[in-house]
């Protein structure tokens, strides 16, 4: 019973990272999609998230209904899936799955040849900022930040990091190492300039920033701090 419920798990589980994220930050950036909606009911029909306490419903700004996990809820699932899986794997789907569902949802397809966004109106997207904390909710982030510029070169990532100094395990030495290789920067501090595409070209101020929020997950305690 727990090895199938476990591949179910395993198959939408980055559905569940952006559920558990949706649950635990009001303000979140991310957006949902239908794909969500769907992994969420079978999670929910699956004996591993009959937890003690109820799932709950929401709605997103589409009107979207989606089902969201309390943090006891998303622990209790990975703690299943860590009995039969590497963090590194978990991660490297959760993160691959973000960065598929910003592309789909925002419908990103990089520049033309005349170094602009394709379809490059007021609605276009010209930076994704990828916001990572020192926990394995960031590591997702950085996951995340790799695959969406290895679907298209030409998309212009970069991560924020604010306690990059503090995060010593190999793990993220390997995925930061990663985003080296593939171009995408590393800050510690966020600088409004760097959200502008050019400096001084006004024009290129209107357009959007998709910020993923990459800080905190099921771990949070307390209010936000440093
Ligand atoms: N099986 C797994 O573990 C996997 C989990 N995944 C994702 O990772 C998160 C849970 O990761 P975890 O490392 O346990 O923790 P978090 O990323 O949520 O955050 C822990 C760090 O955050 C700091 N922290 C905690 N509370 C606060 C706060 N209020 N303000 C600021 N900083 C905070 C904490 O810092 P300390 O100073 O207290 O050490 C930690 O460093 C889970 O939600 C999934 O998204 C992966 O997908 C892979 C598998």
């Amino acid at each position: 019973m727990r090895t199938t419920a476990s591949r179910t798990l395993l198959h939408h589980y980055s559905s569940r990272h952006f559920l558990s994220t949706l649950s635990q930050n009001n303000n979140s950036s991310y957006h949902t999609s239908q794909n969500i909606r769907r992994a969420s009911s079978l999670f929910m029909s699956s004996s591993v998230a009959t937890a003690s306490c109820p799932p709950s419903t929401a709605f997103t700004s589409s009107h979207e209904e989606i089902t969201l996990l309390t943090q006891q809820q998303a622990a209790h699932i990975d703690d299943v899936l860590m009995e039969t899986f590497s963090t590194d794997q978990l991660m490297e789907l959760a993160g691959l799955s973000v960065a598929q569902v910003v592309q789909t949802h925002y419908q990103l397809s990089g520049r033309g040849d005349d170094d602009r966004l394709e379809n490059d109106d007021e609605g276009s997207v010209q930076k994704i900022v990828v916001v990572c904390g020192p926990g394995n909710n960031g590591g997702d982030g950085l996951v995340a930040a790799r695959h969406l510029k290895m679907f298209n070169p030409t998309f212009n990532v970069m991560v924020v990091y604010p306690r990059l100094a503090s995060v010593e395990k190999p793990l993220y030495k390997r995925l930061l190492a990663q985003l080296n290789m593939c171009d995408v920067p590393v800050v510690t501090e966020l600088d409004e300039r760097m959200l502008l595409e050019r400096d001084g070209d006004v024009r290129r101020r209107r357009h959007n920033t998709i910020v993923i929020d990459a800080m905190l997950g099921y771990s949070s305690r307390g209010a936000v701090r440093e």
